[in-house]
């Protein structure tokens, strides 16, 4: 079966988009729908891959879920299944942070390891050591995480390096552990505050006392939980990137502003132009044009490594060099071969992309192998003269619900095709 999308590039995009449901945002909160007996509903939830697998994963432990729209509906009342199937755990890295709730839930758990974007070794040990700081037991015996406890128990805990999954697990085991648990150093990205949001209005006691640091004292129960996923900031941030790489001028009409404020730095840099109005972010990427002397991917609020494929496509289109230092996921850069193909000339020295901009791209066959770079080719295509076929379209589906529709309704063409079913 065909899985491609096919992009006519060369035209600078304009029109107005509105940004989808965040996906990191909406995987812990679905995680946290098993911490009550009841109906939670997560409004303006997307409709992409990943979280039709977290729904299947929370079905095979014993969830109802349906949808109204783009609001999903989790009967949590009968979830006590223990193992997640490991044809679901290996698709996706969110599956892991299920490991918490399920103990805090069911006193046992079992998976297999997480799966998700093949961009570095990501390891699990900082969420084997969160749960075994609660008193859990955990054993990893070749292909499988297994986890049993009596009641967890809220501990300090210091995290060694920022990890936003791992943080997430020590929130989702701490709200039902018995006593406080400190966090110090967990990460500070936006999600971990929306979740944090959501499992509050679940009657969780989660504060932050000071900067780098959550506390969270445990209840004896939640009740379940009713609230909005935000706009995706990285989404968002695609759009704005595919706008400065065609140098067009669009209006995101519902930006999550306040979380984007080194995604715009960057967007400033490279010459790009923009003002918000009336909440909505009008961004003139006529003038983008500005090689970055270097640009280094950093924890937030620094510039995330989600969109560092999508930007090296618009340097791609930049003239001069510049230089990218991938710092969370060593493995990141496998989208530049195929950016290479396109015409684009970068090389990776050291662990630093250098990118000799602003020779012409030409539309060809590319094929994507994770999400972000997926989007980073869609990208490229679009500011490519002729007609690109992006192979591995489903790795995009797993985070962007409509990239085609949006990006045609901005002007691109874009067509997926699934070829004979
Ligand atoms: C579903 C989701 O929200 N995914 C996001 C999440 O992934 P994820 O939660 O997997 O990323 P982490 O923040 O945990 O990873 C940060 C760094 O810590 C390392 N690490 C992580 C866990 C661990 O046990 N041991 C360890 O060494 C990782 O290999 C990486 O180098 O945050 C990343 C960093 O912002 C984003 O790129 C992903 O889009
Ligand atoms: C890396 C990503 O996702 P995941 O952690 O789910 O693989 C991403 O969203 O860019």
């Amino acid at each position: 079966m065909s899985d491609e999308i096919i992009v006519t590039g060369g035209k600078p995009l304009n029109g107005t988009v509105r940004i989808q449901g965040s996906k990191n945002a909406a995987l812990p909160i679905m995680a946290s729908a098993l911490l009550s007996d009841g109906t939670s509903v997560l409004r303006g939830c997307p409709k992409i891959a990943d979280v039709f697998l977290m729904e299947k994963i929370l079905k095979a432990l014993g969830a109802v879920t349906w949808w109204q729209d783009h609001d999903l509906y989790l009967d949590c009342s009968r979830a006590d299944g223990t193992v997640i199937p490991e044809a679901f755990s290996g698709k996706m890295r969110s599956s892991v942070i299920l490991l918490g709730a399920m103990l805090g839930r069911n006193k046992k758990a079992s998976t297999g390891y997480p799966g998700g974007c093949v961009i570095g070794k990501r390891p699990v040990d900082l969420h084997i050591q969160v749960l075994r700081s609660f008193g859990a037991e955990i054993v990893e015996n070749g292909s499988k995480i297994t986890g049993s406890c009596g009641k967890l128990k809220g501990a300090e805990i210091f995290f060694p390096k920022s990890s936003v999954g791992a943080t997430e697990q020590a929130v989702l085991a701490a709200a039902l552990a018995e006593g406080r648990t400190i966090l110090h150093g967990g990460a500070a990205e936006p999600e971990i505050r929306w979740l944090v949001r959501y499992l509050n209005g679940m009657g969780a006691q989660i504060s932050f006392p000071e900067k780098n640091c959550i506390c969270i004292d445990g209840v004896k129960s939640l009740h379940p939980g009713d609230g909005v996923i935000p706009p995706d900031r990285i989404v968002a941030g695609t759009y704005l990137m595919a706008a400065a790489a065609t140098r067009g001028e669009i209006i995101i009409e519902n930006p999550p502003i306040g979380e984007m404020d080194g995604i715009l730095e960057v967007y400033r840099k490279m010459g790009g132009q923009y003002h918000i109005f009336g909440g909505k972010l009008i961004v003139n990427g006529k003038k983008t044009g500005l090689p970055l002397a270097l640009l280094e991917t950093e924890v937030y609020p620094g510039f995330p490594t989600d969109l560092q494929s999508p930007v090296m496509a618009v340097l791609a289109t930049i003239s001069g060099i510049s230089r990218i230092r991938e710092k969370i996921f060593e493995d990141r850069y496998k989208t530049a071969p195929w950016l290479n193909r396109m015409g684009a000339r970068i090389e990776i020295k050291d662990g630093t992309a250098v990118i000799d901009g602003g020779f012409p791209l030409k539309g060809c066959t590319v094929e994507a192998q994770e999400l972000r770079g997926g989007a980073a080719l869609v990208i490229a295509a679009l500011a490519a003269d002729g007609t690109t076929r992006i192979r591995g379209c489903r790795f995009i589906e797993r985070g962007y619900e409509h990239i085609c529709e949006d990006l045609t309704a901005l002007g691109g063409l874009l067509i997926k095709d699934r070829g004979a079913l």
